[in-house]
């Protein structure tokens, strides 16, 4: 199967293989190609360039593009989709006053969906979290990230983890799974962390790696949550099964974590709502990609991550949607791009670069995902017509995506 797309008002994200994040000025630039071509063979982007130059021999379909972008899909990096039911009263609540840490300290938050994830069947969770899957790849996800965390049980994150390989094996979306068993302490082990830790260690671990059930393990590093002690535990006993760590740190307070996951080598350092500047220095001698979560900031009303001074420092920038039930009820890339460039004074280039090139770095697939480069995937937005790319970020709240193809066909 051949598809030719012609005619397209702009191209963007055009780069070389080479590029696998853009990182501090960089991410001020986004090449583009004005009236291109782009064509699509066996799921792949084969070829692209200039109307001019555009090929003349016979396609199985021709998509005329006029007056419309074209991007590649969105990389989410970071989102906990599997979950069963909602906390819209935690919202109520906290619009009533009450504070995200009183909610989660009267048993809701996290322990509330872990709750509901324990009583629910596996194929329960599959139908709900599948319906979330669809929608964001119609909103122009191609590539996201799901985490467990909601079972807390060895039984509960098998079993998140066994959906998350599911929806992995039915969907084109290309997803990376990751064990987020460090996301609370259980009730019962509120005054016992080292027997959660064990159990995590000891029983789930191995469960999860004789069954292939994630690429990456996470924890949340967080006053109140997991010590820096204890997220080096989990870092190391992950790595001991090839897990690489992404961690959800610096949410709410700076406690010298970013450091050590750094140390850990960590693949990402996620939230970052509170970064100091020794956070920043640290960051800048690493591999580790920052990620943005800025509908988390909006949802919950707290800081918004300082990506002006990380870039202006050099660093790289991801932004992900962080899709929960808690914090982030929303897997809309688009409401994320557009929030980065309103709220945290992001340019749309650098929006979009931290959306999909450094968004595929935080999940490892930069070599595949992330720009119009010849090889990668064929994943691919296709706007309505519209002025320019700046138009996305501006009607924050239009959808303006008029196809979305994923690994070849439009979905
Ligand atoms: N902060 C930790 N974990 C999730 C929220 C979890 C929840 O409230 O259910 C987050 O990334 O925001
Ligand atoms: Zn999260």
């Amino acid at each position: 199967m051949k598809t030719l797309i012609i005619n397209i008002k702009e191209l963007l994200q055009v780069r070389e293989e080479n590029v696998l994040k853009v990182s501090g000025q960089e991410m001020k630039i986004l090449p583009k190609l004005e009236n291109a071509y782009l064509v699509i063979e066996n799921n792949l982007i084969q070829d692209f360039g200039l109307m001019d130059k555009c090929p003349n021999e016979n396609f199985d379909k021709v998509i005329n593009a006029s007056g419309r972008v074209v991007l590649p899909t969105w990389c989410d990096s970071h989102t906990h989709i599997v979950y069963s039911g909602n906390r819209v009263q935690e919202f109520v609540d906290r619009i009533n006053g009450l504070s995200y840490e009183e909610i989660a300290n009267r048993g809701g938050g996290i322990l509330n969906s872990a709750k509901r994830v324990n009583e629910a069947s596996e194929d329960i969770i599959y139908d709900e979290s599948k319906a979330r899957l669809e929608e964001i790849m119609k909103q122009g996800t191609g590539a996201v990230e799901i985490k467990s965390g909601y079972g807390l049980t060895v039984e509960g994150e098998l079993k998140m983890l066994r959906v998350i390989k599911r929806l992995a094996q039915n969907y084109p979306i290309k997803i990376k799974s990751t064990f987020l068993g460090a996301h609370a302490f259980p009730t019962e082990f509120k005054e016992n962390h080292s027997a959660y830790i064990d159990l995590i260690i000891n029983e789930m671990l191995p469960k999860i790696a004789e069954e292939n059930l994630a690429d990456y393990i996470d924890a949340f590093l967080e006053t109140g949550y997991f010590s820096v002690e204890e997220t080096e535990k989990i870092m190391i006993a992950g790595k001991k099964y090839g897990l690489t760590p992404k961690i959800h740190v610096n949410q709410f307070t700076a406690i010298e974590g970013i450091k050590a996951c750094v140390k850990h080598e960590a693949l990402s350092v996620d939230h970052l709502e509170i970064v100091t500047d020794e956070d920043i220095e640290v960051l800048k001698n690493s591999k580790t990609m920052p990620v943005a979560l800025p509908s988390c900031s909006y949802f919950i009303s707290i800081p918004y991550t300082p990506a002006r001074k990380m870039i202006e420092a050099g660093l790289p920038l991801a932004l992900a949607t962080d899709y929960n039930p808690g914090t982030t009820p929303s897997g809309n890339m688009n409401f994320v791009v557009a929030t980065a460039c309103i709220k945290m004074k992001m340019t749309p280039e650098e929006a979009v670069n931290a959306a999909t090139i450094n968004g595929a770095y935080a999940m490892g697939i930069s070599e595949t995902h992330g720009s119009i480069t010849k090889g990668k995937s064929a994943n691919l937005i296709i706007t309505k017509p519209i002025v320019s790319y700046y138009q996305l970020p501006y009607e924050f709240g239009s959808n303006l995506i008029e196809n979305v193809i994923i690994e070849g066909k439009i979905i």
